[in-house]
């Protein structure tokens, strides 16, 4: 809405509540003339104060429409900031008004008069009416931000729009995401509905309980009857056994529909991880993504069980309880109910920022499991440079910003029991000032106040619970968020490929490729790339440390979408490929394998299904893995350790070729595969290779340039450019940068320009090593590719 509608609807509304407060007051006012009740107010059936309300609400919107019209830009933002304060003003209107209703109850009972009943309505109508008006101005956009906002570019229009989206879609999530867990216990309605069959047995019999306590009493101390006393308290026994019996299989059958819902979570988070694109690891630490799939799913289940079992019990309670109170006695209940909206409005004050900590703390524990999980992983790297006490600091410093986080909890919580437990308090006091009356001018019996007041404790307890319950809740529903977004998270490249040839040649063709990393969008680290590798032939890329040579095996693996061109095997997209197909035609030996925590032959045979002990072991001979093999104790059935760890460099690459070869693969790409072999396991190696070449295609990604002398072709990167193709002796022959480089290894000197970091240098450093063994080395002589 525009101000100026706003300001008119709120000047209307105002003239409205007073003309009609006025009318109102008038047809109520009990003496003679307006001026004697107003000289003899009485408060007891004056309705002169309830009038009065509506000049504070006048004032409240006049002041609201002043500010706004004053302060333009900032008026709104003002109004905004002081909604919780109006909200309470509007509350403590209204809730004078049952004092009201009280006070007048002393005085004509019961209160028939429509005048006064009608004057009490609009005030509560207007009341929330001035509210909702202020909420309203609270919002007015000025008229230049208006037009700002209108002539703004198409682009940044789009961009708001997809902030407010989001924002959208932020406050839609936390509602939702109680839907969604719930649609996720699907599975389990039947244990949900008994549990919370029992939660209403046991509900019943805590409700009833007080009862026939008051019954109890009023037995011994009205009646003085033996009869009544003991019926009563027959009754009151079997309330308690029947209620503490369903409380226990509630409880029991919550947590357990829990457990299988946290299950579900994983499971279905583990898939969804699973079938992200590789950029989506590249984007996320894995301490996050571990971070959400341990903590935060316990914590949706967990902290949501548990509080959901309390919310709903709560709930159920204080349902019965109240329709007791009010059985009781209506006065006392009101005096109740006035105390009830200010606990609401703590909780969800509390709640609201409760939330924003706990998603604080999440991310604040991820980061710091990051760092963990990291150096922990990387101890000998963390131990070779003695950077044990550095790293320790790092996570210390990640450990005090979750630490600081807990603190603002803490207080937060302080403030929130503070807050609760007096407005309790204030409402005790009042209820047994007011009960006292009322017994005494015998409105109620002493036992139906007992009962009341012990109900009273009952709802002060679910209220807290539910207050409580509702941080919890919110907790859950933090880390709930986190989950589901990455359980709803559409994988950016889709593995959706049907192809699958009988008959495949191998030859693949990069034409006009041009890429770069989706966590770097902007640098390009292909540029119009186009090459052809042939089946039977083996091709070599070579090129200058971060030239894109893993890169382009990395698109070749379907790793990673191009922005521009295209790769094609045997003249179909690779992404049109069956996603296994692919996968068994294409197999890569890289120059750090990763193995699995799992038996030497679960290695060899990974992700192939039944595979029988004699393939694994033919796999194994042509890999020369074999031999050392049969030397481990366990021989195929020995553990490799995390990563491989229990292995040797060479000994892991033997059985990640072994892994590769026994897939029989079309396109074999060895990235440095052999870098970290002996010179006669490597020569065995390549001699295996060389006699299972046939018809295969072979991509080889080398630094050691000697390893590539008998490739068919070689094609040469520089800046993700192909600037030469050809053979070893025409690229020699041609001069340029294969030469350059062949020239540098030899004479064991690398371009300074192209040492740019460690992970360049220790390349270097091998390339250096192995050229400068060059003429001894058999593995550089006898190399048969
Ligand atoms: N996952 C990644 N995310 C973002 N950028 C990357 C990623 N991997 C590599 N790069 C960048 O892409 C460029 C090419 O890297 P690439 O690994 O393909 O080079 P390379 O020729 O194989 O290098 P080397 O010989 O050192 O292994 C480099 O600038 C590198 O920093």
């Amino acid at each position: 809405m525009t101000m100026y509608k706003v300001t008119l609807c709120t000047l209307a509304f105002t003239a409205c509540d007073l003309i009609l407060s006025s009318i109102l007051y008038i047809c109520s006012c009990k003496k003679p003339s307006i001026i004697q009740d107003v000289l003899g107010f009485n408060m007891f059936y004056s309705m002169l104060d309830v009038w009065g309300t509506s000049i504070l609400r006048v004032c409240i919107c006049v002041g609201a429409v002043i500010g706004v019209l004053r302060n333009r830009k900032q008026g709104p933002q003002r109004l905004k900031a002081s909604i919780i304060a109006i909200t309470l003003l509007c509350y403590l209107i209204a809730a004078y008004t049952m004092i009201k209703l009280l006070l007048y109850s002393e005085y004509e009972k019961p209160v028939q008069d429509h005048w006064f009943w009608s004057l009490l309505a609009w005030t509560w109508i207007s009341s929330a009416g001035t509210l909702c008006l202020w909420i309203q101005m609270s919002k007015i956009v000025p008229y230049w931000e208006n037009c700002r906002l209108h002539s703004h570019s198409n682009g940044n229009q789009d961009q708001e729009h997809s902030n407010n989206q989001t924002q959208k879609t932020k406050t839609k999530l936390s509602g939702t995401n109680i839907g969604k867990l719930l649609s996720y216990s699907k599975q389990d309605a039947v244990y949900l509905i008994l549990a919370f069959f029992f939660l209403l047995l046991c509900t019943l019999g805590e409700i009833f309980s007080p009862y026939y306590t008051g019954l109890v009493i009023d037995g011994i101390v009205v009646q003085r009857s033996l009869e009544q006393f003991s019926s009563a308290i027959v009754l009151l026994t079997l309330l308690a056994v029947a209620s503490a019996f369903s409380s226990g299989v509630r409880g029991g059958l919550f947590t357990f529909t829990f457990a299988r819902l946290n299950i579900r979570i994983r499971n279905l988070l583990f898939r969804s991880l699973l079938s992200q694109e590789i950029g989506f690891f590249d984007e996320n630490h894995t301490g996050d993504i571990i971070s959400r799939l341990t903590s935060d799913t316990t914590i949706v289940s967990d902290v949501v069980s548990e509080n959901v079992n309390i919310f709903l019990r709560s709930l159920v309670k204080a349902v019965g309880v109240i329709a007791f109170m009010f059985s009781l006695s209506w006065q006392l209940s009101l005096l109740t109910f006035m105390g009830f909206p200010l606990i609401i409005m703590v909780s969800r004050v509390y709640g609201k920022y409760y939330k924003k900590l706990a998603k604080e703390v999440q991310t604040a524990l991820a980061q710091a499991n990051s760092i963990a999980e990291e150096t922990i992983s990387s101890m000998k790297t963390v131990r070779s440079f003695a950077n044990e006490d550095t790293e320790a600091c790092v996570y210390k410093e990640r450990l005090q910003q979750v630490y600081a986080l807990h603190k603002k909890e803490a207080i937060a919580y302080t403030y929130y029991v503070w807050s609760t437990g007096f407005t309790q308090l204030v409402l005790q006091i009042s209820i047994l000032y007011y009960g006292g009356h009322l017994v005494i001018s015998e409105q109620m019996t002493s036992g139906n106040l007992i009962s009341f007041v012990i109900y009273e404790f009952l709802l002060g307890g679910c209220m807290e619970s539910v207050g409580s319950v509702y941080g919890g809740l919110m907790q859950g529903v933090g880390a709930a968020e986190k989950v589901f977004e990455f359980i709803d998270r559409k994988p950016k490249m889709e593995n959706n490929g049907t192809l699958a040839p009988e008959h495949l040649e191998g030859k693949v063709e990069f034409r006009n490729v041009t890429f770069s990393y989706p966590t770097r969008p902007t640098s390009l680290v292909l540029q119009n790339l186009s090459f052809n590798l042939y089946p039977g032939k083996i091709t070599a890329l070579v090129g200058p440390s971060g030239s894109g040579k893993s890169s382009c095996v990395n698109i070749l693996e379907n790793f990673y979408s191009v922005q521009d061109g295209e790769v094609l095997l045997d003249g179909q997209p690779i992404k049109m490929y069956d996603h296994k197909y692919l996968h068994a035609k294409i197999s890569m030996v890289s120059q750090e394998p990763v193995l699995f925590a799992r038996s030497i032959e679960n290695n060899i045979s990974y992700g192939l299904n039944s595979v029988p002990l004699e393939s694994v072991v033919s796999a194994a001979k042509r890999a020369n893995a074999h031999s050392f093999i049969m030397e481990l104790q366990e021989g195929y059935n020995t553990e490799a350790g995390e990563k491989g760890a229990q292995l040797s460099g060479g000994q892991k690459q033997r059985v990640a070729v072994a892994r590769s070869l026994i897939r029989n693969p079309q396109v074999l790409i060895l990235d440095e595969a052999t870098s970290a072999l002996d010179a006669e396991s490597e020569h065995a190696i390549q001699q295996a290779m060389n006699s299972d070449l046939q018809n295969r295609t072979v991509l080889i990604v080398a630094h050691r340039l000697s390893t590539i002398e008998k490739a068919h072709n070689i094609i040469v990167l520089d800046k993700g450019q192909m600037v030469q193709q050809g053979s070893h002796s025409e690229l020699m022959e041609q001069g340029g940068l294969y030469s350059h480089l062949v020239q540098r290894q030899v004479s064991g000197i690398e371009p300074a320009s192209e040492e740019k970091g460690s992970y360049q240098g220790t390349h270097q450093c091998r390339a250096h090593c192995s050229i400068m063994e060059l003429p001894h080395s058999p593995s550089a002589v006898d190399i048969r590719l």
